[in-house]
């Protein structure tokens, strides 16, 4: 299914519209997510609360250039401003997790999402060919941005790994394929462009439908603050407000499940709104598919039994219903 062409919409159509509940916003009954200065000597300890209680952190002296976010911004927008049927050339196969197309989420719910996206893992040359086959200046610089922003999240996921594991009193050693095989980290990752354009009627719209993200982490970056919220048992929606220059990290489910559920994997969604079109750009840091990931063994005793029994990546996103509040109790 592709997207719709949203630019010629005025009203929302019916396959659009969502109820959705209020958002809470009173800085007195909410605790504010807080901003961690990775240089500060404080960091672990601040990691450690915010992910215990929201498992959402606001990064700032992350070491990744402006400049670069800068570009990818600005190649983001370049791809889905381009005409509908230019992106239906690179829509996502059947089966594939790569190129252009509705969300994963979209289908396990009864009404479709505000959103377009865009997939990809290192080079995304096979599916940026099909939008600008007579562009070769375009193709390259938007390739080159994309691998060029990759390489710093990979830099930037094994430092947060390091900081979460000691966060957590464990160290980089406690996790088996963490060791490089053949010199490589066995890690993968994904690059996530999500584009939320303007909605002439936002209260009715959802950009992207509540979920967990099924990660280790996702590195976040906002083209403009305002749009992502966390869910709180008890509480309700709150927004998630960032601070220029600053990246958002979430929990993922598998560093809920590594951490033996100390960690949350925050159910979170995207809204929208009627006067900008937002972009955000996630990337997911995810473990080897094929190792069984449960508990870390530093982390389980009498007193802290397993909650989770191991399951590998691949096994645990084809099971996944993101119609499940919490990660599910593995399979
Ligand atoms: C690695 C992945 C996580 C993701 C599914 C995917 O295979 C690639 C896209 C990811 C994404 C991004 C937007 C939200 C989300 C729920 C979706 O629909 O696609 C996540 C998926 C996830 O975290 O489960
Ligand atoms: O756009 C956002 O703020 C949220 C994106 C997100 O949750 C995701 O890509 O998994
Ligand atoms: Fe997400």
């Amino acid at each position: 299914m592709v997207p719709l062409d949203f630019k010629s919409l005025h009203t929302i159509p019916d396959s659009h519209e969502w109820n959705k509940s209020t958002v809470v916003d009173d800085p007195n009954t909410i605790e504010p997510i807080p901003v961690v200065d990775l240089n500060d000597p404080n960091a672990v300890s601040l990691i450690r609360h915010s992910c215990e209680k929201w498992g959402v952190i606001l990064i700032i002296n992350h070491g990744v250039p402006m400049d670069i976010v800068k570009e990818l911004e600005l190649q983001t927008y370049e791809l889905f401003s381009l005409p509908s049927e230019t992106k239906a050339r690179a829509l996502r196969s059947e089966g594939s997790l790569f190129g252009y197309g509705l969300h994963r989420v979209a289908p396990f719910f009864p009404k479709l999402l505000w959103s377009e996206g865009f997939t990809m893992s290192g080079s995304p040359m096979e599916h940026a060919a099909k939008l600008w086959p007579h562009q070769p200046d375009q193709l390259t610089n938007f390739c080159a941005v994309m691998e060029e922003y990759q390489k710093e999240m990979k830099k930037l996921s094994g430092k947060l790994m390091e900081l979460m594991l000691e966060s957590l009193g464990l160290t980089l050693e406690d996790v088996e394929w963490f060791k490089p095989k053949n010199g490589t980290d066995r890690a993968q990752s994904m690059l996530q462009l999500n584009s939320y354009p303007t909605c002439p009627d936002p209260d009715r719209a959802m950009g992207l439908a509540p979920h967990t993200d099924s990660s280790i982490l996702t590195i976040l970056h906002q083209s403009i603050s305002g749009g992502l919220q966390i869910h709180e048992d008890g509480i309700g929606w709150i927004p998630v407000h960032s601070v220029p220059g600053s990246l958002v990290v979430n929990v993922g489910d598998f560093l809920h499940i590594l951490s033996n559920g100390q960690y949350k994997s925050p159910y979170h969604r995207a809204i929208v709104n009627n006067t900008h079109h937002r972009i955000s750009v996630a990337f997911f840091y995810v473990p080897p598919s094929d190792v069984k990931n449960g508990p870390l063994k530093k982390l389980i005793d009498d007193d802290h039994p397993p909650l989770y029994t191991p399951v590998t990546w691949a096994e645990y996103l084809q099971k996944k219903s993101y119609l499940d509040v919490k990660p599910k109790q593995a399979y």
